[in-house]
């Protein structure tokens, strides 16, 4: 392990910090420079700020504010109903989820020091570190991720980040992130890009990329380092487009992945559920320069009746709720309503990127919520949509070192009436504490699932204004043709991770809109642009 001093800073130019660092031991005890040769390094006045702003919150502040964090409890009462685990197996989940996160980084696939990084890491497996109030063990290996390149540590981001006994592991941590060297990825994170079965060569959409931990992932798999003429990256063969809506978080997006510097990425600001497909073939070719109308027609960005990414990866925006142990307000501020509202965006979302898939190639849908009206819901619509053309594939051969559990079958649709009359029964039970047979509470169960699990059930129209049809869980017969078993949920107690759900679907046939209607509108449209009809360079969207 190295560790980065500051010996005396000294201004270098107006805007940037010269930082003189030490690289030695992070533990070393010897005086600053005797140990090793020096690096000089320059720092923007942001980052030096960063190093020098550490402080510690007082425990009792800490505590009071963790008892509020976790008052909600509907959070709890909506997934001991819905999630069908074992008391104890909940307890644990519930627990788990009170736990700081272990901050996480996996090393760089195609970085030329990632074995001179991965010597020092290994020296760190095993030991402890002793700090004020206790000790930690330093790092283990994520043991299911592949190679062996990522990294837990033993406390949370924030404790590596205050913690003043850890400044100079946080500093060589801080170091080799901005090198490139390591990237900081929650451990869930990192599941979608590698079930995606990526290879250099492919054309890879990420939908929803913001702020792009996958993003980066995606493009190391797609652009190891070819290097050019005069030490310059080449342009590899494959391709990332990350897209996402929002402005500000594409400024992060662009920020966090250009210290990878790769040639082979493209960062777009458009909605995912209209992103429109490439004609690739004409972008590659270049412009046609021949004058005549058919030869005009096809240098437009005509949209092509077939998607042209061999891998997309929609990890569409949720309510967040598995990642509450990064993020506790999310605990604090949860109820059923949010799901019900993402719903209908994430099935788009979906539905776009299946039509942008070729035929062949595989898509993965992602969230970091562990409700199903965000999860199997959106997958099973998606696949009756799709009409048979989208098939979930089974995962369990990949990384089997990761613990995970089946997708559900069946689930409650409860929003906030339906959880408020469920608890008022609850509490009725709870003051009658008399222990019931086992029949009983099974009995109970079933037509509670009857209740809340059909669309009829729900006769109140504004209750039907926010809960869709398709939240609704599928019959037992057409669960298990739809095979939603197949989908993959991470919870927090299994791996010590945040919770994570992860479809991962092959495209089969042509989506049948392709077929039909579609294909005769992009017709009528290319009719149009040929007879110099249609002006203005962007194709209008398919979805
Ligand atoms: C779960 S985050 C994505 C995290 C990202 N994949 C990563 O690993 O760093 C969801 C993202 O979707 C974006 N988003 C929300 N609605 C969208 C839409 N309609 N089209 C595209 N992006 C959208 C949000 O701005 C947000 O950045």
């Amino acid at each position: 392990m190295r560790r980065l001093l500051c010996s005396p800073l000294s201004r270098g130019t107006e805007r940037k910090w010269t930082l003189t660092v030490c690289v030695k031991p992070w533990n070393c005890k010897l005086p600053l420079g005797q140990c090793c040769s020096k690096q000089s390094r320059q720092y923007s006045p942001a980052s030096t700020r960063r190093i020098r702003t550490r402080q510690t919150m007082s425990s009792s502040d800490s505590s009071s504010q963790t008892n509020e964090m976790y008052s909600n409890t509907k959070f709890p009462a909506y997934y001991k109903a819905t999630l069908q685990l074992e008391d104890h197996d909940f307890e644990r989940m519930i627990s788990s989820f009170k736990e700081p996160l272990p901050a996480v980084f996996r090393l760089r696939l195609d970085s030329p020091s990632r074995e001179a990084v991965k010597a020092e890491l290994n020296r760190l497996v095993g030991t402890e570190v002793s700090l004020e109030g206790g000790a930690l063990r330093a790092c283990t290996e994520l043991e299911w991720y592949p190679e062996h390149l990522a990294y837990s540590l033993g406390c949370d981001r924030r404790t590596l980040r205050k913690n003043p006994e850890l400044a100079a592991f946080h500093d060589w941590v801080t170091w080799h992130v901005d090198s490139g060297d390591i990237t900081r990825q929650e451990a869930v994170s990192m599941v979608p890009p590698l079930l995606l079965r990526v290879q250099k060569h492919h054309h890879v959409l990420d939908m929803c990329a913001a702020p792009g931990s996958k993003t980066s992932q995606l493009l190391e798999m797609v652009s190891s380092t070819v290097t050019g003429e005069e030490g310059l990256s080449a342009c590899p063969e494959g391709f990332v487009v990350a897209n996402d809506a929002d402005r500000d978080r594409c400024f992060m997006l662009i920020k966090n992945t250009l210290r990878l510097r790769s040639p082979a990425l493209m960062v777009t600001n458009h909605e995912a559920t209209h992103l429109p497909n490439l004609n690739l073939d004409a972008i590659l070719r270049g412009p046609e320069l021949e004058g005549d109308a058919e030869a005009e027609a096809s240098s437009h960005p005509v949209v092509d009746e077939t998607g042209v990414f061999d891998r997309v990866l929609a990890d569409v925006p949720c309510s967040g709720d598995g990642t509450i142990r990064k993020n506790p307000t999310a605990w604090h501020r949860w109820t059923p309503r949010g799901a019900y509202t993402l719903h209908p965006v994430q099935l788009q979302v979906a539905l776009r990127g299946a039509a942008l898939l070729k035929q062949g190639g595989y898509m993965v849908y992602s969230t970091c919520s562990l409700n199903p009206i965000e999860d199997e819901a959106v997958v099973a619509e998606l696949l009756r949509q799709t009409g048979g053309a989208l098939q979930l594939v089974d995962c369990s051969d990949d990384l089997p070192q990761l613990k995970r559990r089946p997708g559900l079958e069946s689930w409650l649709v409860m929003d906030d009436k339906a959880m408020s009359v469920r608890e008022r029964k609850q509490s009725r039970r709870d003051r009658n504490a008399a222990p019931r047979p086992e029949e009983e509470v099974s009995a109970e169960r079933t037509a509670e699932m009857l209740e809340y699990a059909t669309w009829d059930s729900i006769a109140d129209e504004s209750r039907r204004g926010l809960i869709h049809a398709s939240c609704f869980p599928p019959s037992a017969e057409e669960a298990s043709e739809l095979q939603l078993r197949r989908c993959m949920r991470i919870l927090p107690q299994d791996n010590d991770t945040g919770g994570f759900f992860v479809a991962v679907l092959r495209k089969v046939a042509p989506l049948p809109s392709f077929a039909g209607p579609t294909k005769r509108r992009y017709k009528r449209i290319q009719a149009k642009l040929a007879a110099g009809k249609v002006t203005g360079s962007s194709p209008p969207c398919m979805s």
